[in-house]
């Protein structure tokens, strides 16, 4: 065992060990996937399991973030852009033309890297998209509001200022809005691309101890470069390489003891 991989295993410690008796909520099955003519995805098959965190890692340019923007199709948004193959989200294939995409992305909500709260109150940034789907009194907004604030961690920060305007929150604080703003869908799934990358590690530990927390109802994907991050919340890992899925497990066994070579020369940085 490498005294890299030895040495991460501290981290390991904080995040719960996976549940392998979750059931599969996402299935990915014979999944390529094309810009114009370059496949950037090459026959990926892995389970994504009922409220655990799965964190996707890998040099970049191997796929990761291509990989996650296929789950709520926000791809599709590119005519030259295309999925094959199979997602079965609680059974039902979301690459099907029968798929309604609105209704998919309430069901699968994406964080990005950067904060992007919209440019309006912080309440609004909430209800914003519960008005979108559901036409509610205004008590029930409001408590709904409160609810998607509580569980971003960040309803004791605002509770006196949510007139005010998202865009004069700290990083952090936008960031976990933003989280905040997809929870309010009430979704299945959330996906995070990167999405503590443009804060600093108190942000980003606030972020981690909230992935950990929403984990008890969600089933989380997280895109992330930062191998101790992965280690530090994820119960699964995958590891990806050029497009392909080279190894995927418990979080613990991918970085004490990985199968594949590649991978343990990535999680001991030889390359990446
Ligand atoms: N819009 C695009 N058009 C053409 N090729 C693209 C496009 N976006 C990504 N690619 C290519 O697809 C491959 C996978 O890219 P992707 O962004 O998914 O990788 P990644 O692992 O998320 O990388 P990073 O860690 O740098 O974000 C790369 O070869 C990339 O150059």
């Amino acid at each position: 065992m490498s005294t890299i991989a030895l040495n991460t295993s501290s981290a390991i410690g904080n995040a719960a060990a996976a549940d392998a008796s979750a059931p599969v909520r996402i299935a990915v099955k014979d999944l390529n996937f094309y810009y114009g003519d370059f496949r950037s995805l090459k026959d990926i098959a892995l389970d994504f399991y009922d409220r655990q965190v799965t964190a996707l890692i890998g040099p970049s340019g191997c796929g990761k973030s291509t990989l996650l923007r296929t789950f709520n199709r926000i791809y599709s948004l590119y005519p030259e852009q295309r999925a094959e193959g199979q997602i079965l989200l609680d059974g039902q294939n979301i690459l099907s033309s029968s798929i309604d995409v609105n209704e998919l992305r309430a069901r699968v909500g994406m964080v990005f890297q950067k904060p992007t709260p919209f440019p309006m109150s912080i309440y609004d940034n909430i209800a914003f998209g519960i008005r979108l789907y559901e036409k509610l009194p205004k008590s029930e907004l409001d408590g709904r509001v409160e609810e998607a604030l509580r569980k971003a961690a960040l309803w004791d920060e605002v509770k006196d200022k949510l007139r005010q305007s998202g865009m004069g929150l700290s990083g952090g604080q936008q960031q976990r809005l933003c989280i905040a703003r997809t929870i309010a869908q009430r979704p299945e799934v959330i996906l995070l691309d990167e999405p503590t990358s443009a804060l600093d590690p108190i942000s980003t530990g606030k972020i981690e101890e909230l992935i950990e927390q929403l984990r008890s109802e969600f089933t989380i994907v997280i895109v992330t470069h930062n191998m101790q991050q992965a280690a530090r919340i994820s119960q699964y890992t995958a590891f990806m390489y050029l497009g392909e899925l080279v190894e995927f497990g418990p979080t613990t066994k991918m970085f004490m003891n990985p199968v594949k070579k590649q991978t343990q020369d990535y999680i001991t940085g030889r390359f990446g």
